[in-house]
């Protein structure tokens, strides 16, 4: 549990309040919440339909829908980058200013944009068919990504592979083997070969092949020289040309075939057999659970911090769920990444989290570490959230009586007084603040004050 503070804060939202304009009133789906996300770990996002879960995870992206109006809060990421600031700056200055005379202003907020939202920041949801294109094949959609966040990443690989000789595969190969990773890394970096320490970390990390095939991968790496037209392509990227179009579209060709072979290395990476066919492959072609992770591949291929998950594996039916579940755990263990992960499925959350927040309307009833939420849950939600998980020795399940109230008019003082069996004359008066009942476990409710 100490462990918790310790590390690093990665994103931190405070005091964030969302509401939803609409004909039929204004709908208070975010009334302040505060939470963090710390390096490394799964955060679970857990609450009944409506409590404000997507929109949280909408407002950390910057995706809200356009009648949605950020009324106050901040979502930083490092402690300083305010994600909602930037995107509100960019919302002002787009209706001020004349996009056409602004072009430059609006490409670059745009690109400080698509930064946050693909380096930093990555979300994966529900329905894997609507996240990717069903005209392009699934390599060209993660090649892209790659080519609009990080184009000279692509371009690193070509050229380092271009310059790299037989013997160079050769010395990196055994200095991996005597000397490790760092080794090998400080070495391509000497040789001038950045770009290509991703290529064989990537085959030498694979755990599905036997090491005499890795060498052989690595050695082939120097086999994939850029032919005539792709050297020409990357020259006119260097050079500034592709805004000329018929130059344009050249350099991107180059790029984008660089960025199918970087496709390859990422199925690879999340287990997904024949991966040289796949990238090939459209998305109707695949089953569900190949798709969801061809998403997840998109999600991570520019390396973001922060991986926010809206139910991912609520598609999909249970054993594919649990190879999607132990991913992300494989994911978080081999990348010091982070993840928020959504899921009305308490038992879902229970797997992969390491803390879990317990949204009911549009706020934090109740935070900490899984295990502590499980076995010691304090606030009477949480308590008949856990009464409602099925389980093999459970006769009866406990529904919760009443619903999420009407969020156009939110109850005065606690939301869930409604419909709590412990209620007091103040939690129709006030709102409970949050208590830290230990370390890293807080809650909001007034009975938590009335013990300690
Ligand atoms: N675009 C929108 N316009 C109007 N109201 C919205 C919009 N999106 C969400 N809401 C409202 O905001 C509240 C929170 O919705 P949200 O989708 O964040 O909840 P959720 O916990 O993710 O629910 P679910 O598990 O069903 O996805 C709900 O009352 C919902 O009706």
């Amino acid at each position: 549990m100490e462990r918790v503070k310790e590390r690093a804060k990665v994103l931190e939202i405070k005091d964030l309040r969302v509401s939803f304009h609409t004909r039929r009133g204004v709908f208070k789906a975010l009334r302040g919440v505060d939470l963090e996300l710390y390096k490394g770990e799964v955060l679970g996002l857990a609450g009944e339909s409506g409590s404000g879960k997507s929109t949280l995870g909408l407002a950390i992206m910057g995706l809200l829908p356009r009648n949605a109006r950020v009324e106050s809060g901040e979502v930083l990421l490092d402690g300083s980058k305010d994600v909602l600031k930037m995107l509100r700056d960019y919302g002002s200055r787009d209706v001020k200013f004349d996009p056409r005379k602004n072009e430059k202003l609006i490409k670059r907020l745009n690109k400080e944009l698509r930064e946050v939202r693909g380096r930093a920041l990555a979300m994966v949801f529900q329905e894997p068919l609507t996240s990717l294109n069903p005209v392009l094949q699934v390599g060209y959609q993660i090649a892209e990504a790659v080519y609009y966040h990080d184009p000279m990443r692509l371009v690193r690989r070509a050229i380092s592979r271009n310059r790299c000789t037989q013997a160079d595969l050769r010395d990196l190969m055994t200095t991996l083997k005597t000397k490790g990773e760092e080794a090998l890394i400080e070495e391509v970096e000497k040789r001038n070969l950045r770009g290509l320490e991703e290529q064989i970390l990537s085959i030498w990390r694979r755990q599905d092949i036997h090491e005499a095939k890795k060498e052989k991968l690595i050695l082939s790496l120097d086999k994939h020289k850029l032919d005539s037209k792709d050297r020409l392509g990357i020259s006119i990227y260097l050079r500034g040309l592709q805004r000329v179009p018929v130059l344009g579209r050249l350099a991107k060709d180059a790029l984008i075939k660089e960025g199918y072979r970087l496709a390859v290395e990422i199925l690879t990476y999340l287990g997904i057999p024949h991966p040289e066919k796949v990238v090939r492959m459209y998305p109707h072609e695949l089953s569900g659970g190949m798709r969801q992770r061809v998403v997840i591949g998109i999600a991570i291929v520019n390396n973001p911090e922060i991986v926010i998950m809206d139910e991912p594996t609520s598609a999909l039916d249970v054993t594919i769920q649990a190879q999607i579940l132990e991913l992300v755990s494989s994911l978080k263990a081999s990348s010091n990444r982070s993840f928020i992960f959504i899921s009305h499925d308490l038992s879902v959350l229970a797997e992969v989290s390491d803390r879990i927040a317990i949204m009911y309307a549009g706020k934090i009833a109740e935070v900490g570490p899984v295990k502590v939420i499980f076995e010691e849950p304090q606030h009477p939600y949480t308590k008949m959230l856990m009464d409602a998980i099925p389980t093999m020795d459970k006769t009866e399940l406990k529904a919760i009586p009443g619903s999420v109230p009407d969020m156009r008019s939110p109850p005065k003082g606690c939301s869930f007084s409604n419909r709590c069996p412990f209620v007091m004359p103040k939690c129709k008066e006030m709102e409970p603040p949050m208590v830290e009942v230990s370390e890293g476990h807080k809650v909001a409710c007034f009975l938590v004050g009335e013990r300690k």
